[in-house]
């Protein structure tokens, strides 16, 4: 709890957003000013720059319209995938500004720290249904501490992971799906000299955001599935004037319905926010048995946490070791150096 409070007062000097889910929000009694703006239309943030959040009015992508916050949020962090009222003018004609008056519940956050020893943790897209983990199976080879540190924002985040391997006409990616399996993570295989119909599908409708080191064909992916996507990119992070490329997050309308989120700025995931118990919860096998371990328990097993009762479950036969190996080699990942 101590933590918590020490955050809360800090959030005021981060420029990244903080990142809390807040579920209880649904369920408090409603504030009086929430009638005043029965009127606000909802949408969806795709772009945020410098006080200046890009949104589209019922998640149409034809309807964008640039809103800055109404004073009443505070400084609640407001992100891109938000689903936000807004009040005013929400024509979206040129030098119109509407009013940010509500900021929904989240469904999901992707969130990461600068690197492992900053304690704050910072939202980098809110209420994304999947997270695709663009890796190539080549030039670059594949990094699996920076892939296990995904799964890891993945599962304490909620969102479903999906590996996205690409420039098999390098590769094979049977190795890395083999080393995967044990985790059940769905993935879709990519050359840049074949179609990308499994991709389609696997992002129709569906909010999705990418992560993807450089150079491992996430642009390449993006201009595929969304057609002028560059030029997109250009035109929202163009809010801020005299801003000419974006580091933030962008959203960008799929032509069959849906939304992918670029993450151009995300090259890492710091996951000092995460504790060991919070990886465990993700798999439903271990998860009772780990509140019978001691307390501050890593569920590393060994030397480390030589009482883990994790290794009982695999005892039993109530799980397999490779289950038990995969997850560990998750909380290694969020303990290990950064990738
Ligand atoms: N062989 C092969 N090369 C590919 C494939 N997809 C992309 N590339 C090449 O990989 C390089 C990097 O691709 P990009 O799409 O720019 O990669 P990126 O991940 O967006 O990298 P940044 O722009 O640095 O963020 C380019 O030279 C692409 O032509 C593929 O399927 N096979
Ligand atoms: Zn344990």
């Amino acid at each position: 709890m101590a933590r918590r409070d020490r955050r809360q007062s800090d959030w005021r000097s981060l420029d990244e957003s903080d990142v809390r889910i807040r579920p209880g929000r649904g369920s408090r009694p409603r504030s009086k000013r929430r009638p005043a703006h029965a009127d606000a239309v909802p949408a969806m943030v795709v772009a945020v720059d410098r006080g200046r959040w890009r949104c589209a009015v019922n998640s149409d992508p034809d309807r964008i319209v640039t809103a800055m916050r109404a004073r009443e949020l505070g400084r609640t962090p407001i992100v891109v995938g938000d689903r936000v009222g807004l009040v005013g003018d929400v024509s979206g004609k040129p030098d119109t500004l509407a009013r940010m008056v509500r900021v929904e519940p989240r469904t999901s956050v992707l969130r990461r720290t600068a690197d492992d020893t900053d304690p704050y943790e910072r939202m980098v897209v809110a209420n994304a249904e999947q997270l695709l983990i663009v890796t190539s199976l080549a030039d670059p080879e594949p990094r699996t501490g920076f892939l296990d540190r995904c799964l890891v924002a993945c599962y304490t985040g909620g969102l479903d992971p999906v590996l996205c391997l690409t420039k098999a006409d390098l590769a094979s990616p049977d190795p890395l799906l083999d080393s995967y399996a044990d985790l059940r993570v769905p993935a879709v295989v990519t050359r840049h000299d074949e179609d990308s119909t499994a991709l389609r599908e696997t992002l129709r409708d569906r909010v999705s955001a990418l992560v993807g080191h450089s150079g491992v064909g996430k642009s390449t992916l993006v201009n595929r599935v969304v057609p002028g996507a560059d030029l997109a990119i250009g035109e929202v992070s163009a809010v801020g004037k005299g801003r000419h490329t974006s580091v933030s997050a962008v959203a960008l309308p799929l032509p069959d319905g849906g939304w992918v989120i670029d993450t151009p700025g995300v090259r890492s995931f710091g996951l000092a926010h995460v504790t060991p118990d919070e990886v465990v919860a993700a798999f439903p096998e271990f998860a009772e048995a780990a509140e019978e371990c001691p307390p501050h328990c890593g569920h590393l097993g060994g030397d480390e946490d030589p009482d883990c009762a994790l290794d009982d479950v695999v005892a039993s036969g109530a799980a397999r070791a490779s289950r038990l190996a995969s997850l560990r080699r998750l909380l290694i990942s969020r303990t290990g150096a950064e990738v």
